[in-house]
C-alpha cells in the first residue's frame, strides 16, 4: 500500500483555486447529455466520480470531446434518447452518477445493468428504487435487496403522484427530479421521513433551471415537475469551485494561517457546503468573504456543537479541526454518514482516537475532546478521500502524519496533497 508522511506545517499562507465541484460537474454532464444541443461545460472537475458519468454517457451514445487537461467538455446532446449499451455501467463509487442515472435509465427505452466498486454494493438505493417501481419502472436486484448492482428495463413512464423516503440520502430525490421531466405526464413527489442533505436538492433544481426545466418546491414536503419536457443546453455552462474541496484549505487557514486566498466559491455560492465558512467563522476562523472567493486567516479557535445535517460531507473537516480547538466539539444529526463511502461515523471515531482525541460514537453525532498530545500514527483511509484530505490537518497543526493509500482522494480531489503543499512552509 503506498503512503505518505506529511512533515509538520508551520504555516499555510498563498492562494488555491478550486477544481469544479462534483456535484454540480455530474448533474451538469447527465443534463447536457439528455438536452438538446451542444453543451460546453467550463471548469468541469476531473476525477474519479466524473470519469464515470463519463464513461457510462460514451457507452449510452453520447459523444463528449475533452480538452487537454480535462476541464472543457463539449457534450452534444441526444435530446433524451440514449441508447441501449453493449455492456454493463461500471460506475465506480460514485453516488452522483449511481442514482441520478438509476432513475434517468428506468425511463429511457433500453436495458442496463449498473454495477459499482464492492463498496458501492452496500450502499443503499432502495427508497430510490421503491418510487421508480411505484412509478411503473422495470428495476431488479442482482444481488441483494435494496442494494446495487441493478438490472434496469427501461420504458415510457407515466409520471403521476409518488413517494419517496428522504432520511438516508438526497441523492434519491435529485435522481427523481431529474428523471420526472421525461415521464409523459406530471409528476407530484411527497417527502416520507425528514429529508436529509436539503441544500443537495437547491442544486438540483438550480441546474435543472439552467437547463430550462422548472421545480415547484413546497417547503421541502412536495416537489412539482411537468412531464413530457425536453432539457434544452444552455450553450455554455460553468461549473462553481467545489465547496466541500473549499473546507480543507478553510480548515487549513484556520489552524495555520498565513492568509489563504480561496477562488472559486464564495458568498454566491449554491453549494450547501460554503456553511462550513460559516461554521468555521463561529469556530474562530477569520474570513472575507467576497462573491467567488474566500480569504482565510487564523484565529483562536473554540469547539462548537451543531447540527451538520445540512452540510454531512464539510462536516468531516470540522471533526479534524476539533484536535486543535479549545474544548469538545459535537457534530449531530449525521447518521447517513455511516452509508457513505465507509462507515464515517466509525471510520473517523477510530482514527480520531488514534491520534489521541477522547471519542463518543453515537448513532447519529459524534463528540470529540481534544487531546494533550497529538500522537504520532498511520491513518487509514478505508477508500474513502475526505478521511485522506480531512487528517491532513494533522500536519498543518505542526505534527508529522502518514497518511495510508493517498491515492483514493482521486474520486473528488486528485491533486489535493500537491495543492496544500503548494501553500505550506514547513
Ligand atoms: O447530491 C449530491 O451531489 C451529494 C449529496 C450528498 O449525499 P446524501 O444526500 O446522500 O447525503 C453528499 O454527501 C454527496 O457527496 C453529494
Ligand atoms: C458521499 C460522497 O460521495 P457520493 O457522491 O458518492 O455520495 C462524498 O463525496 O463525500
Amino acid at each position: 500500500m503506498e503512503q505518505l508522511t506529511l512533515r509538520p506545517i508551520s504555516k499555510v499562507s498563498g492562494s488555491v483555486t478550486l477544481p469544479g465541484s462534483k456535484s454540480l460537474s455530474n448533474r451538469i454532464l447527465l443534463l447536457a447529455a439528455l438536452a438538446q444541443g451542444t453543451t460546453e461545460v467550463h471548469n468541469l472537475l476531473d476525477s474519479d466520480d466524473i470519469r464515470h458519468m463519463l464513461g457510462a454517457l460514451e457507452q449510452m451514445g453520447v459523444s463528449v470531446t475533452l480538452n487537454d487537461d480535462k476541464t472543457i467538455a463539449t457534450v452534444d446532446g441526444c435530446a433524451g434518447r440514449l441508447t441501449s449499451p453493449k455492456d454493463a455501467l461500471f460506475l465506480g463509487n460514485a453516488g452522483t452518477a449511481y442514482r441520478p442515472l438509476t432513475a434517468v435509465l428506468a425511463a429511457t427505452v433500453g436495458e442496463f445493468e449498473l454495477i459499482g466498486e464492492p463498496r458501492m454494493e452496500e450502499r443503499p438505493v432502495g427508497h430510490l428504487v421503491d418510487a421508480m417501481q411505484a412509478l411503473g419502472a422495470d428495476i431488479k436486484y442482482l444481488k441483494n435487496k435494496d442494494y446495487p448492482p441493478l438490472l434496469i428495463k427501461g420504458k415510457a413512464l407515466q409520471g403521476g403522484e409518488v413517494e419517496i423516503d428522504g432520511s438516508i440520502s438526497s441523492q434519491f430525490l435529485t435522481a427523481l427530479l431529474m428523471a420526472a421531466p421525461l415521464f409523459a405526464g406530471d409528476t407530484k413527489i411527497r417527502i416520507k421521513g425528514d429529508l436529509v442533505s436539503k441544500p443537495y436538492i437547491d442544486i438540483t433544481i438550480g441546474v435543472m433551471a439552467q437547463f430550462g426545466v422548472d421545480v415547484v418546491n413546497d417547503n421541502y414536503q412536495t416537489f412539482s415537475v411537468k412531464g413530457e419536457q425536453v432539457y434544452h443546453s444552455p450553450k455554455r455552462i460553468m461549473v462553481e469551485g467545489d465547496a466541500s474541496s473549499a473546507s480543507y484549505f478553510i480548515a487549513a487557514a484556520a489552524i495555520a494561517g498565513g492568509e489563504v486566498v480561496i477562488n472559486g466559491v464564495g458568498k454566491k455560492s449554491v453549494q450547501g457546503d460554503i456553511g462550513f465558512a460559516n461554521v468555521m467563522e463561529q469556530v474562530g476562523a477569520q474570513i472575507d468573504w467576497y462573491d467567488e472567493k474566500l480569504v482565510v486567516r487564523k484565529g483562536e479557535l473554540q469547539g462548537v456543537d451543531i447540527d451538520a445535517n445540512a452540510i454531512p460531507d464539510a462536516a468531516m473537516t470540522l471533526a479534524t479541526v476539533a484536535l486543535f480547538a479549545k474544548g469538545p466539539t459535537a457534530i449531530r444529526n449525521i447518521y447517513n454518514w455511516r452509508v457513505k463511502e465507509t462507515d464515517r461515523l466509525a471510520a473517523m471515531a477510530t482514527e480520531l482516537r488514534k491520534v489521541g482525541a477522547e471519542v463518543v460514537e453515537g448513532n447519529d453525532f459524534i463528540e470529540i475532546t481534544p487531546p494533550k498530545n497529538i500522537n504520532l500514527t498511520d491513518i487509514d483511509t478505508y477508500n474513502d478521500h475526505r478521511i485522506a484530505m480531512c487528517f491532513s490537518m494533522v500536519a498543518v497543526a505542526g505534527h508529522t502524519v502518514t497518511i495510508n493509500d493517498p491515492g483514493c482522494t482521486a474520486k473528488t480531489f486528485p491533486t489535493y496533497f500537491d495543492v496544500l503543499t503548494s501553500i505550506s512552509t514547513e
